[in-house]
């Protein structure tokens, strides 16, 4: 096998190195960004395990994830793999057991019950699957998205002419979103009088009531046919545009999952792979289309992991035989297949990997 393993330089303090030397090593590592600095939700080797009658599951094992402010991207996993765990965390409903989480500038494992409170009613919305959760069953489509601006203090609980107004301003606000919405006019209508797709929509509104920094969505469309899907995830597109706000969705719903421009997948409780979609227009035709290329991730300590149909094709287990080429590495059967080449048998064109490329 060909590899470069590294020189090892650097590993450790050797003999002869000055004090000045390692301060100003120490003084770079301190200098480099933390990872995840710049993004909105920054998740580092994010760890979640539940313990049930005497037995760990590991829903979280390590997970990354990075989302930039103003991103609307779908999360997609099989069941179990740990999606509505990291959601929870998310929404500050739950706390992991190791790693980090920064959301809007607040650290998820630092924060003490009355700030956890706060990040909840203020920087975070959450729409739930199942639409009888999201709103008060007794209030009208108007005073649900009110609700929440209340709770905050941005209400008129108290009387007199000030009240009057904050609830004349709750009130607009309520009626703004509605009609971005497309729903300004059923707004006096309570949860029973609308259907499936509408109450999403008023949920919606409910979670960007207090102009959140990022709205979390399980399942959104999980309860709803796929026409009345299309119309919820419309109204999460528009909320992204025009409020600028962060939407992340978990979903198991292709055509949600085919409408963002990132899709991330978790798997085993870490995130696996993504596809990456944008828009080309054909030079000759004109014609727009959208390319989706799908990536395998690739954490901080180079660990990868590969699609399981690929593994199970190859019948890859346990261990692999790498060869790193110029622009790619190739991964091999421990036990090279009869009918290939292997990895000892060159390509025609191999060059070694210290020669830099032509
Ligand atoms: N409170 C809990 N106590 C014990 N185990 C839990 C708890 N919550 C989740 N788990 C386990 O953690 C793992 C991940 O669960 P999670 O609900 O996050 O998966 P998911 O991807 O959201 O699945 P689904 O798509 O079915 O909702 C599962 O093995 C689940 O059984």
């Amino acid at each position: 096998m060909t590899s470069s393993t590294g020189s090892g330089a650097g590993a450790g303090p050797s003999v002869g190195t000055t004090l000045e030397q390692l301060e100003r090593r120490a003084g770079s590592h301190r200098d480099r960004p933390s990872y995840g600095h710049d993004a909105l939700i920054a998740c580092d080797r994010l760890v979640r395990i539940f313990t049930a009658d005497g037995v760990e599951v590991q829903a979280l094992q390590g997970l990354d994830l990075l989302v930039a402010e103003g991103e609307l991207m779908a999360l997609v996993g099989a069941s179990g793999s740990g999606k509505s765990t990291l959601m929870n965390i998310l929404a500050g409903l739950d706390v992991p057991t190791a790693g980090a989480a920064k959301v809007a500038g607040r650290d998820l494992l630092g924060m003490d019950a009355k700030a956890r409170l706060r990040y909840r009613r203020e920087a975070v919305g959450f729409v739930w699957q199942e639409t009888g959760r999201n709103l008060l069953p007794y209030m009208t489509a108007g005073q649900n998205v009110a609700l929440p601006m209340q709770l905050s203090g941005k209400g008129g609980a108290r009387g007199g002419r000030g009240g009057r107004r904050r609830r004349a301003e709750r009130a607009a606000r309520a009626e703004s979103l509605l009609t971005m919405l497309d729903f300004a006019d059923c707004r006096d209508r309570r949860p029973h009088q609308m259907s499936g797709g509408q109450q999403q929509r008023v949920a919606i509104a409910v979670a960007l009531a207090n102009s959140p920094s990022v709205l979390l969505a399980d399942e959104p469309t999980g309860e709803l046919d796929s026409a009345t899907g299309e119309q919820v995830f419309a109204a999460f597109r528009r909320a992204n545009e025009e409020l600028g706000t962060t939407i992340v969705i978990v979903t198991h719903d292709q055509e949600v999952a085919g409408e963002v421009r990132r899709t991330v997948a978790i798997r085993d409780g870490r995130t696996s792979s993504e596809v990456l979609r944008r828009r080309e227009v054909d030079a000759t035709t004109g014609q727009e289309s959208v390319v989706a290329r799908e990536y395998a991730m690739l954490d901080r300590a180079g660990r990868l992991q590969l699609p399981a149909d690929y593994t199970k094709a190859l019948a890859l287990e346990h261990r692999v035989l790498l060869e790193l080429e110029h622009d790619h590495i190739q991964i091999w059967p421990d036990t090279p297949r009869p009918d290939t080449p292997g990895p000892d048998t060159p390509e025609p064109d191999f060059q070694a990997p210290d020669t830099p490329p032509e």
